[in-house]
């Protein structure tokens, strides 16, 4: 049986604990509020997110203490929002994580450093690239909750880890893939955490489908001229891992950067939408980040900057969108 910590308590480690525990593996689940974690063991639910799914406490243990959590897995699974890695691995050191294969679920770059979230953990705690993975593809929690079929994609430096990981995945309703191309994959699952947001700001001012399929055409040209400027090398970025991710978020009912943006566009505050989303959006932190690395990388980003002009500069989302109408072939 293999032994897998889940880090976070949100839609997503809900919806892989899930997964992971249905397929028979022992999950320690670390939730940060003890109020939830209790919640967990009183009715077999977690209390704010995928509320319907039922779990098997003979396969899910949930807790709140980080070390316990972790010292338990041969595998760490890290699925709380960029924003917060930092604040959620405080505890560990490098001993803790020494002997662990570590996989992000995240799709987002620590804000403060604006780097990759595998990234950050390698340098952390001194892992070697080869025990990292990401889980990318384009799923939505929710769908998993309901058991929509679904794909997703493994990337990594090591195929056999890759692998192994696909294997604990894959199940009547999950497929699942390994890929060698880690960074790629995380790089574009950021980028299009962006265009969706900016999809939403577009919809919420009113514009339609016709201007949004325009806009993501144009956005996928933006993602490679992006990851080959930061990561070059050989990728289809047709691919579901790249486009599928970006065509889930950019168009699906249940994206968060989506519903966000739309927000914006309909005249709400940042702080407002966040408050009244209950919900992360990594694309409001991603813009940022990405916004920042272009500094060095000079790569012409119209969508991502006129995003970052939205959030970060206070331009009216109108006026932005009518200039990127006029880049727009
Ligand atoms: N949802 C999906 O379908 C999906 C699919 C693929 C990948 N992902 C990725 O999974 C990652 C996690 O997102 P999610 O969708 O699971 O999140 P979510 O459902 O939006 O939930 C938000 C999470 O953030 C936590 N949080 C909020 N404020 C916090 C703070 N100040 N400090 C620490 N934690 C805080 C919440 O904890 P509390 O509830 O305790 O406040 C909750 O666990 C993201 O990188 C996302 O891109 C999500
Ligand atoms: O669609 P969002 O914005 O909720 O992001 C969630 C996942 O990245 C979809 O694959």
């Amino acid at each position: 049986m293999s032994k897998i910590a889940v880090i976070g308590g949100g839609s997503w480690a809900t919806a892989l604990t899930k997964i992971l525990s249905e397929n028979g593996a022992q999950v320690g689940w670390w939730l940060r509020h003890k109020e939830d974690v209790q919640h967990l063991l009183r009715t077999r639910h977690n209390a704010r997110y995928l509320s319907s799914v039922a779990f098997d406490l003979d396969k899910v243990l949930p807790s709140s203490d980080l070390e316990e959590v972790v010292e338990a897995a041969e595998w760490v699974v890290l699925a709380v929002p960029a924003a917060f890695v930092q604040n959620a691995l405080e505890k560990l050191d490098r001993d803790d994580l020494k002997h662990k294969r570590v996989i992000s679920a995240i799709k987002g770059m620590i804000p403060s450093k604006n780097v990759l979230v595998t990234d950050y953990v390698a340098e952390r705690f001194r892992l070697p690239h080869e025990r990292l993975g990401i889980v990318a593809g384009p799923c939505h929690a929710e769908e998993v909750a309901l058991e929509k079929q679904s794909y997703l994609t493994i990337g990594a430096w090591d195929m056999a880890l890759a692998e192994d990981f696909c294997q604990l995945l894959r199940n009547r309703y999950v497929k699942a893939s390994p890929m060698l191309d880690l960074d790629g994959i995380e790089y574009c699952a950021v980028m299009k955490n962006i265009i969706a947001l900016t999809c939403g700001i577009a919809h919420g001012l009113g514009y339609g489908d016709n201007f949004q399929a325009v806009l993501v055409s144009n956005a996928v040209q933006e993602i490679r001229r992006f990851v080959h400027a930061v990561n070059p090398q050989p990728r289809d970025l047709s691919a579901s891992a790249y486009l599928g991710d970006l065509l889930v978020t950019a168009y699906s009912q249940f994206s968060r950067n989506r519903t966000f943006g739309s927000m914006i566009g309909r005249g709400y505050s940042v702080k407002s939408a966040q408050l009244e989303m209950n919900m992360v959006a990594e694309g409001y932190y991603a813009v940022k980040s990405i916004h920042e690395l272009n500094k060095k990388l000079l790569v012409n980003m119209p969508i991502a900057l006129a995003a970052y002009r939205i959030l970060y500069e206070k331009v009216a989302p109108a006026v932005e969108i009518e200039l990127l109408k006029e880049k727009f072939r």
